[in-house]
């Protein structure tokens, strides 16, 4: 039984479409990240997992209970760990009573250990609190009584990097726990380092659903070469050349061919320099964020290097 499962999950606000017909599932010990330009559904969906939105049409379940079933959700949650976008702590509590509260109410099962890596200072109130402290303590709180899901909505807006940084690691060793994780983000490289696969959301609709590995397979390499001579860009482009830019003294592109016709492409030129790095991500998204229709996405995701190109114009 998957963790989490929608089916056909919509959502409308009167006559705007908050998400429409989802259908994914997220497996038991999976780290899932929910990507997608702001007034994409993904707080929508969040909210509808945690019954705190009734869908309009669709089912969704989270650990084997339907959102609709007030009772069975309710069990759930106790098992569920949330990290919601806005905190809305009650401002007069200090941070020690907002957990004892918690704990009151879930468990406390790891406060101690997750006071370790994130360090809110406990005994203040919450209205002296730092965007950064309060979402450190949203983030022990999410934890505390060790539940089997979390679902967060953007975890690390406002931690500073090193707290970033630690929040990944510790997502890393909570997918080692074997802890089902679905948050949602902005933050590409976050969802690079820590996700197992990644659901793109665009104006409500599930537009690429992947391993975040074949995501980056496919999404090539980028290569920056100078040449010796000069060469047009007609002349220098060659099949699986995407984004071909020119820069001094050669070109910048992203390459999603074969690597030994690039190499021999090149051995053709007198190349000063060359340097292959990392799979443009970046790319990826942004042909799923950029003004393209949900259908040209798709096929984009299929791997066409014309959409790509597209996207990248
Ligand atoms: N209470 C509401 N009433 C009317 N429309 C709403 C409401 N909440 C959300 N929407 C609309 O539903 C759509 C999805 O919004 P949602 O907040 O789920 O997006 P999001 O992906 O979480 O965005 P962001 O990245 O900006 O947080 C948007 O068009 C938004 O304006």
């Amino acid at each position: 039984m998957p963790t989490i499962e929608c089916e056909g999950l919509t959502k409308r606000y009167g006559d705007v479409v908050g998400v429409d017909s989802l259908s994914f599932a997220v497996e038991e010990g999976e780290v899932f990240g929910f990507l997608g330009p702001n007034g994409a559904g993904k707080t929508t969906t969040i909210r509808t997992l945690l019954g705190l939105l009734s869908p309009t049409e669709g089912t969704a379940r989270v650990l084997g209970a339907e959102v609709t079933d007030e009772g069975a959700l309710i069990e759930a949650k106790r098992r569920i760990g949330y990290l919601p976008a806005h905190l809305g702590f009650d401002e007069g509590l200090t941070g020690e009573r907002v957990l004892d509260h918690h704990a009151a109410i879930k468990g406390d099962e790891r406060r101690g250990e997750l006071l370790e890596l994130f360090d809110p200072p406990l005994e203040r109130a919450i209205r002296e609190y730092s965007t950064g402290n309060e979402r450190m303590l949203g983030i022990v709180q999410a934890f505390m009584h060790d539940p089997d899901l979390v679902i967060m909505d953007e975890p690390t807006s406002g931690l500073d990097p090193l707290k970033q940084e630690r929040f990944h690691e510790f997502i890393r060793a909570e997918r080692e726990r074997g802890t089902t994780v679905f948050f949602s983000s902005h933050v590409l490289s976050e969802v690079r380092q820590v996700c197992d696969r990644v659901g793109i959301l665009r104006e409500g609709r599930l537009v690429a659903l992947e391993d975040v590995d074949d995501l980056l397979s496919r999404g090539g390499k980028r290569v920056r070469v100078r040449l010796a001579d000069p060469v047009s860009r007609a002349a220098f482009t060659i099949e699986g050349m995407v984004g071909v830019e020119p820069i001094a003294d050669g070109f910048r592109f992203t390459y999603t061919g074969e690597y030994n016709a690039l190499l021999r492409h090149l051995a053709e030129h007198d190349v000063i320099d060359v340097e292959i790095g990392e799979p443009p991500l970046e790319d990826v998204f942004m042909h799923y964020y950029g003004e393209v229709d949900a259908e040209t996405a798709e096929e984009g995701a299929a791997g066409s290097v014309t959409e790509l190109e597209g996207a990248d114009a």
